[in-house]
């Protein structure tokens, strides 16, 4: 069975977020991520995963103004000095997280920039954070994400992200493979996993339940049967990875939301832990 990591920014929403760890570790969970660890020191969320025995499998870099409805920077021209700055916060975050994964977000494309200059931005930012993170033992993620959820992100699909991926050539530059934007966008997933994972591109998954990003049981996906894919080519092609869980739990608006609806990984053979 793959390993699964609570993504803590949807998850548990129901504690403050350095009470997160406790929680997800209570509940069976052996690794974590999240979108961004900036708002607190990286000691600090060191000393939870540490505490709790947690893993820190991904999180982003720097995504520019998100409350101002920015999705990451990595294609836009002229941004690049602060792409550069962002992504070595990333890295020192990383170093003290012990994170082998940082995603890097392309960001929402300007209206009437040339699709040409974008593509050539966004190359030339991940390839340049490729050199760095390779020096770091890091891996550089990108992800592609269904317009429904973010419209106007530049990158919507698999095939194009390992296109990008395969012309850059750093074994570091990866593909993050969240099946539910893949979902929404493409569909065809057992096949689409055959397909990708063992080109050794495949940096992480993601999963949720489709079409409302609630539990993974929650939808039109069976997602045991997603994992027995996964399970089998992984087994073939040597791929250990996490699949991050980043769902909002229907029942989170309830006290204990999150754990209340963990149905579905006790089914995937994870006991709870505390
Ligand atoms: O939204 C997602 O699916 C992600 O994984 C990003 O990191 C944040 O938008
Ligand atoms: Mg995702």
């Amino acid at each position: 069975m793959p390993r699964f990591a609570a993504n803590l920014t949807m998850l548990y929403n129901e504690h403050p977020f350095l009470d997160r760890f406790a929680a997800a570790a209570a509940d069976g969970f052996e690794g974590v991520e999240y979108l961004f660890p900036y708002a607190f020191p990286a000691e600090a969320i060191a000393e939870r995963l540490k505490a709790h025995g947690l893993q820190q499998v991904l999180f982003n870099a720097p995504p520019g103004d998100w409350d101002a409805g920015e999705r990451g920077i990595a294609c836009l021209p002229g941004r690049e000095a602060e792409f550069r700055a962002g992504f070595a916060t990333a890295l020192a975050y990383a170093q003290v997280l012990d994170c082998p994964r940082i995603h890097v977000m392309a960001g929402l494309a300007p209206a009437g920039v040339p699709h040409a200059t974008l593509l050539a931005t966004y190359e030339a930012n991940l390839a340049w954070a490729a050199g760095q993170a390779a020096a770091a033992g890091r891996d550089v993620l990108m992800e592609p994400i269904n317009p429904r959820d973010m419209p106007g992100y530049f990158l919507h699909h698999q095939a194009e992200a390992h296109r990008i991926a395969q012309a850059i050539g750093a074994p570091n530059l990866k593909v993050q493979f969240d099946l539910y934007h893949a979902q929404i966008v493409e569909g065809d997933l057992a096949m689409k996993i055959r397909q990708w994972l063992p080109t050794g591109r495949v940096g992480h998954f993601q999963l949720a339940g489709v079409p409302m990003r609630h539990e993974p049981d929650l939808g039109e996906l069976h997602y045991p049967y997603l994992f027995s894919v996964i399970d089998e080519v992984a087994a073939q092609c040597g791929w250990q990875g996490w699949i991050g869980c980043e769902y909002r739990p229907a029942r989170g608006a309830v006290a204990g939301g999150t754990s209340a609806g963990l149905g579905w990984l006790r089914a995937a053979g994870v006991p709870a832990r505390g």
